[in-house]
């Protein structure tokens, strides 16, 4: 495909999205099928586009002058991959695949100053949210989730160590990240670049590594020392979380994993399989009483909660778009609800990881302060201290992350991670 085929494709994802209130994913995927002819390079650039056009839509679209489809990727190939407007007239004016010559006003809009425009990335009603959190900072730390994301790798202790899998990860130019003892990175790849071939590594086959970001392996840490106890991993999911604390527990103690959602644990056991987990057991909700046994036993139940992901926007940026006030509502129903679960099954003196993706307080604080009003029995604890425990983390570092007293908040700006809430609650003994 030339550049105007593909610049022509990334607006009618984009149109697909909008008409269709399709998620991202799903309107690449469709626009991936219908198109045979697009190779790699060509999906590559086409899903690179759409999602920068999505990561600064507003500000781009507010350069632009225009709310659709098309200013916003024009921009996006102004502003964010800054092509000269030659370079993009060139693209447009392509026949007969590119999406239309530019017109007068375009042309005006992509050869304008860097603007005065303090249109900010999110959508409105969340300003007082993020206001609440971020203060004078906020438009900063909108501005650091709008960018592309480094690729994360968590080096599997019970495979291999960081030395010899950055030596196997040397084609993809990892390096250490200095925050996590265990954690590598592959920066963002460009604008256009596929993304770099991570499971095509041969000891990525032999679990040597789990693609996983950062922020989330500091929260995975927060279990702290954990070898030899109970552990309950309760919103297991996809399993990201439960193989980081299989790896902290060194195959001793015993590991659980349930989610509510079964078919999202439909991967885990082939995945720590491939980790060489061999503590750890799958609990389904297809069966009655999953967790009948375990009331009361556990020295940990990690909850990984659901909640509107606005941590996570660099990689999901149409999900800022989509989101509403109904379901951060929602979400935070759903929290209360699985911290009352995940007390059930705490011991005396044991604890609770409550752990978010999302930066709003309601999601966080909030939800933490509700639990400890409702069981006075539950006090907070440093969620510092306890990844100081796990021994896997830069302390120094994260000291300035500290919220509240005893939580951490992670953000892509002040850590360079995906956004992330930890907090860590000890039953009385
Ligand atoms: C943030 S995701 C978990 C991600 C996963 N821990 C990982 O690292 O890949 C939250 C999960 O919580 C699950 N969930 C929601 N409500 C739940 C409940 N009451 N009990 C258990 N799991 C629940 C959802 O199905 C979802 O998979």
């Amino acid at each position: 495909m030339r550049d105007g085929g593909r610049v022509a494709a990334a607006i009618a994802v984009i149109q697909d999205m909008d008409e269709r209130h399709k998620p991202v994913k799903l309107a690449l995927k469709a626009w991936g099928d219908a198109s045979r002819f697009a190779g790699a390079k060509d999906r590559a650039f086409v899903s690179g586009l759409v999602l920068d056009a999505l990561r600064r839509r507003r500000s781009l679209s507010a350069r632009m002058g225009g709310e659709g489809p098309r200013a916003a990727v024009l921009g996006a190939l102004a502003f964010s991959w800054n092509w000269p407007t030659a370079r993009i007239a060139e693209a447009a004016a392509e026949a007969p695949h590119g999406p239309g010559a530019l017109t007068p006003e375009e042309v005006a809009s992509l050869g304008g100053a860097p603007s005065e425009v303090a249109a900010t990335d999110y959508p409105d009603w969340l300003e007082p949210h993020l206001a609440r959190v971020f203060g004078e900072n906020r438009a900063a730390e909108a501005a650091a989730l709008s960018a592309r994301a480094p690729i994360d790798l968590r080096v599997n202790r019970l495979k291999t160590d960081p030395v010899r899998a950055l030596k196997a990860l040397e084609p993809l130019r990892a390096r250490p990240t200095g925050l996590m003892a265990d954690a590598l990175r592959i920066e963002a790849p460009g604008p256009a670049d596929r993304a770099p071939p991570v499971e095509a590594i041969p000891e990525f086959g032999k679990g040597w590594f789990e693609v996983q970001d950062l922020g989330s392996q500091v929260a995975a840490a927060a279990a702290g020392e954990i070898r030899g106890q109970q552990v309950l991993d309760l919103c297991a999911g996809g399993g990201g979380k439960t193989l980081a604390l299989a790896a902290a527990m060194g195959n001793t103690g015993q590991l659980y994993a349930y989610d509510a959602d079964g078919r999202r644990l439909a991967d885990t056991v082939r995945r720590a399989e491939r980790a060489g987990v061999r503590n750890l057991q799958v609990r389904t909700p297809l069966r009655p009483d999953p967790l009948a046994d375990l009331p009361g036993k556990m020295d940990l139940v990690f909850v990984d909660a659901p909640c509107t992901g606005s941590g996570t926007w660099r990689r999901h940026p149409d999900a800022k778009w989509r989101l509403t006030p109904a379901q951060l509502e929602k979400r935070m129903a759903e929290q209360d609800a699985v911290l009352e679960e995940a007390a059930k099954y705490v011991k005396p003196g044991g604890r609770i990881v409550y752990v978010t993706c999302s930066l709003l307080a309601e999601e966080d604080e909030d939800r933490v302060a509700a639990f400890l009003q409702g069981h006075p029995g539950f006090v907070t604890i440093d969620a510092l201290e306890q990844i100081a425990a796990s021994g896997q983390a830069d302390i120094a570092a994260l000291a300035e992350r500290r919220t509240g007293g005893h939580f951490l908040r992670l953000t892509p700006l002040s850590a360079s991670t995906d956004g992330f809430f930890v907090a860590v609650l000890r039953r009385a003994a």
